[in-house]
């Protein structure tokens, strides 16, 4: 069995990925973190009353070993949370956003030295995989794209780790272009979205919305557009469940689901 550490597990998406691990039988679930947690064990919750795992509230005092730290904490403390993980030989498989070009370099470096596997995911969704694939094909032939992501209000971050690596792919295959009127003017300040090499993102935050995308693109009389819904946490989890099945046949850090499939 694969032992598994869950950071951030009372969160919404920490929640859902308890409940896969402990319900997956390929997997053991041996320790949660949290730092506002004031629990020792998560027996103490009335929901996990049968189970038996200790659970953290401070990272030096993690004790135990597990083979994947799963990581769907807060932009501000991922970066530590994997260099701990990869410190203590466990894979980090993380879905958290938030991480600079910078920490990614330190965090493949330290990966290297340890021999270890892991994986950085800005969507553990396929319907979002497939969308960035496709994003980038069609970037090749209609250069002209504007990313619209929608999320429930509770984010905290804007743009989505999505919609900015959906831009960065296709900064890979596209000369980077000035979009619309070069003498536009906003008359009301970020009336025009985000900028990442010429493109435009958009960031919408409703009540009731889970995690959405559309890539829009724009050609000489014709328009494509592409779009993924998330409308539940469930359609994260096919996702996690491979990445710590196959995480540790590797011996670096990825980046993207889709060097898993
Ligand atoms: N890659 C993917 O497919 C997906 C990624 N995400 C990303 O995952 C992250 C979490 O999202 P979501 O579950 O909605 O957020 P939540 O705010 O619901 O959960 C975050 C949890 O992390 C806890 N936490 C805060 N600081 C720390 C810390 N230093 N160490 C451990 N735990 C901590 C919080 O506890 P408390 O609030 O008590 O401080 C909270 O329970 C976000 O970055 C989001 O963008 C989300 C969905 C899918
Ligand atoms: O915060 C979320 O909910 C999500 N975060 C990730 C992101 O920022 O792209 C993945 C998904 O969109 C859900």
């Amino acid at each position: 069995m694969i032992k598994v550490l869950v950071a951030g597990f009372k969160g919404r998406m920490g929640t859902t990925t308890t409940n896969m691990i402990l319900e997956n039988p390929l997997f053991e679930l041996v320790g949660v973190y949290s730092t506002s947690a004031t629990e020792k064990n998560i027996n103490e919750i009335a929901e996990y009353k049968s189970e038996n795992v200790p659970v953290f509230n401070e990272l030096e005092k993690i004790n135990i070993k597990a083979d994947v730290w799963i990581d769907f904490t807060i932009p501000g403390a991922v970066f530590e949370n994997v260099k701990f993980a990869i410190s203590k030989h466990m894979s980090p498989v993380v879905g958290t956003t938030g991480l600079t070009e910078d920490n990614l370099t330190e965090l493949k470096k330290l990966s290297k030295l340890e021999k270890l596997g892991g994986l950085i995911a800005p969507n553990f969704g396929i319907s979002a995989v497939l969308l960035m694939q496709f994003a980038q094909q069609t970037a090749k032939y209609l250069p002209d794209v504007e990313i619209i992501e929608m999320h429930h209000d509770k984010k905290l971050d804007a743009p989505s780790g999505t919609a900015l690596n959906t831009a960065k792919l296709i900064a890979k295959v596209r000369q980077p272009k000035v979009q619309g009127n070069p003498n536009e003017r906003e008359t009301l300040p970020g009336a025009r979205g985000a900028e990442f090499e010429g493109m435009r993102i958009h960031s919408v935050r409703l009540p009731g919305y889970v995690a959405h995308e559309q890539v829009l693109f724009g050609g000489n009389g014709e328009a494509l557009t592409i779009r993924q819904d998330s409308f539940d946490r469930i359609s994260f989890m096919s996702g996690v469940a491979v990445a710590v099945e196959k995480i540790g046949t590797r011996e670096e850090l990825l980046v993207g689901l889709e060097n898993l499939l």
